[in-house]
């Protein structure tokens, strides 16, 4: 791994980065931007400027129209990448345990190893007791936490996550918050996170980039400074409310809008 200017290493490189979709639409242009090994890194930016799209050139799902991008030889075998969206694409027709075991059975892990693992990332999500529900007979918070354990069944090096909480209530959010980072802290994987919300990119990020209205690219970038764990006193500190009120003035001012 090549180490960048801050000496940590990149898990993925994107260099001068153009993706330009077959409909004549450029998402992306002039995209430079490393995810560091250890960070957690959130992305923000108007919509439609192409985060989703980097997203999946870093999952390597795409390739680049111009420019580079280089992802770690660790992150090449199956399951070192997950992926969570803001719908929890869980089926249907399978309970609990046996979506978050689908990575699992993908990989070949022989199905009493398979289970075994499945529950304990359930139980890690705070899902103890659920492993036989049907989707339908959880809440949305709960589906989530279901669809972040099945991204993080086979302990990925890299999680990206797609605006995953966009579409809870502020408590259910603000919980899965909390949790994403104690489950970062104990499992220790990088992650690369989408989101509109400047309040939960301060809460969550180390790092938060910003990008430009389509085609993006990145604009400006701000270090998160938050004492370890985070946790209800650094949400309600005058500290958090500043870093909130420059991001969210950055990312407007990306926007185009008035902040
Ligand atoms: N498969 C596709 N084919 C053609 N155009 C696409 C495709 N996927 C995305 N686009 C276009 O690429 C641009 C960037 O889309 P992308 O979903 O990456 O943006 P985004 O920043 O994630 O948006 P949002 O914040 O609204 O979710 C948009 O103009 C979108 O319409």
């Amino acid at each position: 791994m090549k180490q960048n200017a801050e000496g940590r290493a990149a898990l993925v490189r994107m260099r001068d980065v153009a993706l330009a979709w077959g409909n004549g639409v450029t998402a992306l242009d002039g995209l430079t931007l490393d995810v560091r090994a250890g960070e957690f890194l959130a992305i923000l930016g108007p919509s439609g400027c192409g985060k989703s799209t980097a997203l999946r050139l870093m999952a390597g799902l795409l390739a680049p129209t111009r420019g580079q991008v280089r992802r770690d030889g660790g992150l090449t075998a199956a399951g070192r990448v997950g992926f969570v969206f803001q719908d929890p694409t869980l089926t249907p027709w399978s309970r609990a345990l046996a979506n978050v075991r689908l990575p699992l059975d993908l990989a070949g892990v022989a199905r009493a190893e398979a289970n075994e693992r499945a529950a304990a990332m359930l139980a890690l999500v705070g899902l103890a007791g659920f492993e036989r529900a049907w989707p339908h007979e959880l809440s949305g918070g709960m589906r989530m936490r279901v669809s972040i354990a099945r991204a993080l069944a086979t302990h990925p090096d890299l999680l990206l996550m797609d605006e995953p909480f966009a579409a809870l209530d502020e408590f259910t959010r603000a919980r899965l918050n909390d949790d994403l980072l104690a489950l970062r802290d104990q499992l220790g994987f990088t992650v690369a996170f989408v989101t509109h919300s400047s309040w939960e990119s301060v809460y969550l990020a180390d790092r938060i980039v910003i990008m430009s209205a389509r085609p993006g690219r990145v604009l400006d970038e701000i270090g998160v400074t938050a004492p370890p764990g985070r946790g209800a006193a650094f949400r309600a500190s005058p500290a958090y409310a500043s870093q909130c009120a420059a991001v969210l003035a950055l990312a407007a001012a990306a926007s185009g809008a008035v902040a």
